[in-house]
């Protein structure tokens, strides 16, 4: 049992979570934990900054500080293909952006790497990359030819597609190049946290990983609980959850390391890091 919000949880506020969302909110799953919600940008700092105990972050951020964290087994924001919000939008094909300036939405961090590795080896240009926090496609076009979106700013692009403008799934270019997987996330833990609190650890395990469960085991219902907040229809919601998984498997764990043997390759992170699970089980 937990008490007086022992544990500071992380939670990314996009519909890719809304499986845990309505598990926290409707299944019971968030007793007595402290939710911290947010895009994966601040949950990113949040978490680098020690201020969270559990909390998604971006794959890459694991890559760049796995001396600070313990990986969550058995959860993580992943899809096989397409998944509708990691989005390119461009002026022109992507071929043709050798010499773009292409924006990157401030909200990421796994996503702009996952860009440059397919700009770079799957069409061979380095375009002029630079982090936006434009609210919108069309404020972001302004000084860019391409932009990069993830999350809730990604899915509404894909549904509402600007004429004569080339759109690209992030999540289907890298299955292109590589037949796998990516791992866009992954829950991770403090390591001052896992060595001083180790009866918790299976607890915020069963939270996250049974708030998911409960969540994707009551999809219509979370999907109705967003009806009429969001600018998309329930059938919108569903197809894009039913793209997404949020295991980590041994093929995951496969995919997740190819990512960074190729974010190493083009010098993106400083080595390739080993994949370093925390106990949960006795
Ligand atoms: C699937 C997604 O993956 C996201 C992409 C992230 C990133 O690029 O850093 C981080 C967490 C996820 O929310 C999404 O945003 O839709």
């Amino acid at each position: 049992m937990i008490q007086n919000e022992q544990i500071k949880l992380g939670h990314i506020d996009f519909i890719n979570c809304l499986p845990l969302t309505h598990g926290l909110k409707q299944g019971g799953f968030a007793q007595g934990l402290d939710i911290v919600a947010g895009p994966p940008s601040m949950l990113n700092q949040l978490a680098v900054d020690g201020k969270l105990d559990v909390s998604p972050v971006s794959s890459i951020v694991y890559g760049h500080h796995n001396d600070k964290f313990l990986i969550l087994p058995e959860v993580s924001i992943s899809a096989d293909g397409c998944l509708q919000s990691i989005l390119l939008a461009a002026k022109r094909p992507i071929d043709e952006l050798g010499s773009a300036r292409v924006a990157l939405t401030a909200k990421s961090a796994t996503s702009h790497t996952l860009l440059k590795i397919i700009m770079n080896i799957a069409y061979n240009i380095t375009p002029e990359y630079f982090v936006s926090s434009a609210a919108s496609q069309a404020e972001a076009f302004v000084q860019a030819d391409a932009v990069l979106l993830i999350g809730d700013d990604a899915l509404y692009a894909y549904h509402n597609q600007t004429p004569n403008y080339y759109y690209y799934d992030i999540g289907q270019e890298w299955k292109k190049l590589t037949g796998q997987a990516m791992v866009y996330a992954l829950w991770v833990v403090r390591r001052e946290f896992a060595a001083a609190r180790p009866d918790l650890i299976p607890v915020v395990h069963e939270r996250v990983v049974g708030g998911f469960t409960y969540g994707l085991n009551h999809l219509p219902a979370a999907v109705n609980m967003l009806s009429g907040k969001v600018p998309f229809s329930d059938q919108q919601v569903t197809a894009y959850i039913n793209l997404l998984n949020y295991r980590l498997t041994p093929e995951h764990q496969a995919a997740l390391l190819t990512y960074y043997k190729l974010a190493n390759r083009l010098g993106l992170i400083d080595s390739i890091p080993s994949l370093n699970f925390i106990k949960v089980g006795q």
